[in-house]
C-alpha cells in the first residue's frame, strides 16, 4: 500500500529541465530553481519529467539524474515532488518508477503509452498496474493528456473501478479541456480520497468548480503568485476577484497562444521572468525566436506580471 501522505492539493508546477547551451541537462541551477518557486511563487509541488519536463526527450539515464537532482534540492523545501515516469517501454518505466521510489520521491505519474497504444480500458490499466506494481509504497497517479498521446480513452472510464487493480492508485492529473469526462471522474469518485489535478491553466477556474483539488502546469512556473491569488479568492468564495484574476492569466495565455507556445517558449519566458537559465529545448523542439521573447516581455510587463525591477540578466539567447 501508498504510505500515507498528505493529499497533493494546490498548485503544481510542471518543472522545465534546464539545459546547457549544448543542450546537455543542466543540473547546477535546480536548487535556485526550487527557492524562486517557493520563495518567488508560493508553490511547494513539482511535476518532475512530464510534458514541460521534455521527459520523453530525455534518456532514461538522464531521467534519473533529472529526478535525483530535485528531490535532493527540494527536500525540506517543497511538500510533494512527484516523477513522471511514463515510458514507451514498460520496463523503462518500472525501472523509473522503482527510482523513484529508492530517492525518496513523494509519487509517480504514468501517461499512456503512444506508440504501440492500448486499444482499451482493460489495456491501459494492466500497463499502469505493472509499472505501478515497481513502486508498492509510492502513490501513482494516471496523466491523461489525450492531445499528446492520442490515447482517447475517457478518464471517467479508467477511474471506474481502478483501486481494485490498482491499491495505490492517488488520483489523476487532466491535462484536457473536456469538463464533461473531468467533472464525471470527480463526481463518481466522490467517497474516494482521490487528488485531480487539474492541467489546463487557462482554465482552472472552471475546474475548480467542478472538483479539481489542485492543479499541475507549466505556467505556475512563472504565474505561480498570481495563480495562488485566485485560489485564494476562490477559497473565500469571493468568485469576482477569482475571476478577474482567471481573465487577467487568460489574457497572457491567450496572447502567447496566438504566437505560437509550446515547452520552447516556457522556457524562454521562465528564463526572462526568473533570471534562472532555462537553456533551449531538446530537438526536435527549436529554440522560442527573439520576436516572442519581446512580445511576451512586454506583455507580462502590460499585465503587471513583470517590472523593470524584477528583469535578471537570464540568458536570453535566440534563434535569431
Ligand atoms: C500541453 C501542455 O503542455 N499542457 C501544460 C499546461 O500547463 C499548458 O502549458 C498551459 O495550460 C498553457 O496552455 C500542462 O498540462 C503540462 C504538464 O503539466 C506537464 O508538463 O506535465
Amino acid at each position: 500500500m501508498a504510505s500515507q501522505k498528505k493529499n497533493l492539493q494546490g498548485l503544481v508546477a510542471a518543472t522545465i529541465t534546464p539545459m546547457t547551451e549544448h543542450g546537455e541537462i543542466n543540473l547546477s541551477v535546480i536548487g535556485q530553481y526550487v527557492d524562486y518557486l517557493v520563495e518567488k511563487q508560493g508553490v511547494k509541488n513539482i511535476f518532475v519529467n512530464g510534458t514541460t519536463g521534455e521527459g520523453l526527450s530525455l534518456s532514461i539515464s538522464e531521467r534519473r539524474q533529472v529526478a535525483e537532482e530535485w528531490v535532493t534540492k527540494g527536500r525540506n523545501k517543497l511538500d510533494q515532488v512527484v516523477i513522471h515516469v511514463g515510458a514507451l517501454s514498460l520496463k523503462e518505466s518500472q525501472e523509473l518508477a522503482k527510482h523513484a521510489a529508492e530517492i525518496g520521491a513523494d509519487g509517480i505519474a504514468v501517461i499512456a503509452p503512444f506508440f504501440l497504444k492500448p486499444q482499451n480500458k482493460d489495456d491501459l490499466t494492466a500497463f499502469l498496474k505493472e509499472v505501478a506494481a515497481a513502486a508498492p509504497a509510492l502513490p501513482f497517479y494516471y496523466y491523461h493528456i489525450p492531445a499528446l498521446t492520442g490515447v482517447k480513452i475517457r478518464a471517467e472510464e479508467l477511474l471506474d473501478g481502478i483501486q481494485e487493480k490498482i491499491p495505490t492508485f492517488q488520483g489523476l492529473k487532466f491535462s484536457d479541456t473536456d469538463l464533461l469526462d473531468f467533472g464525471q471522474c470527480v463526481d463518481q469518485n466522490r467517497q474516494r480520497q482521490f487528488a485531480f489535478l487539474f492541467g489546463v491553466d487557462e482554465q482552472l477556474l472552471s475546474a475548480l468548480v467542478m472538483g479539481a483539488t489542485g492543479a499541475v502546469g507549466s505556467t505556475y512556473n512563472y504565474l505561480g503568485k498570481k495563480t495562488n491569488q485566485m485560489l485564494e479568492a476562490y477559497e473565500r468564495k469571493d468568485f469576482s476577484s477569482a475571476l478577474n484574476d482567471q481573465f487577467c492569466i487568460q489574457r497572457f495565455i491567450n496572447f502567447v497562444i496566438k504566437l505560437g507556445f509550446g515547452v520552447s517558449q516556457t522556457k524562454a519566458i521562465m528564463t526572462l521572468v526568473s533570471g534562472i537559465p532555462m537553456g533551449p529545448p531538446r530537438l526536435p523542439l527549436q529554440r522560442a525566436s527573439k520576436e516572442f521573447i519581446d512580445n511576451a516581455e512586454a506583455k507580462l510587463k502590460s499585465l503587471g506580471f513583470l517590472s523593470f525591477t524584477d528583469l535578471k540578466n537570464g540568458n536570453l539567447e535566440t534563434s535569431s
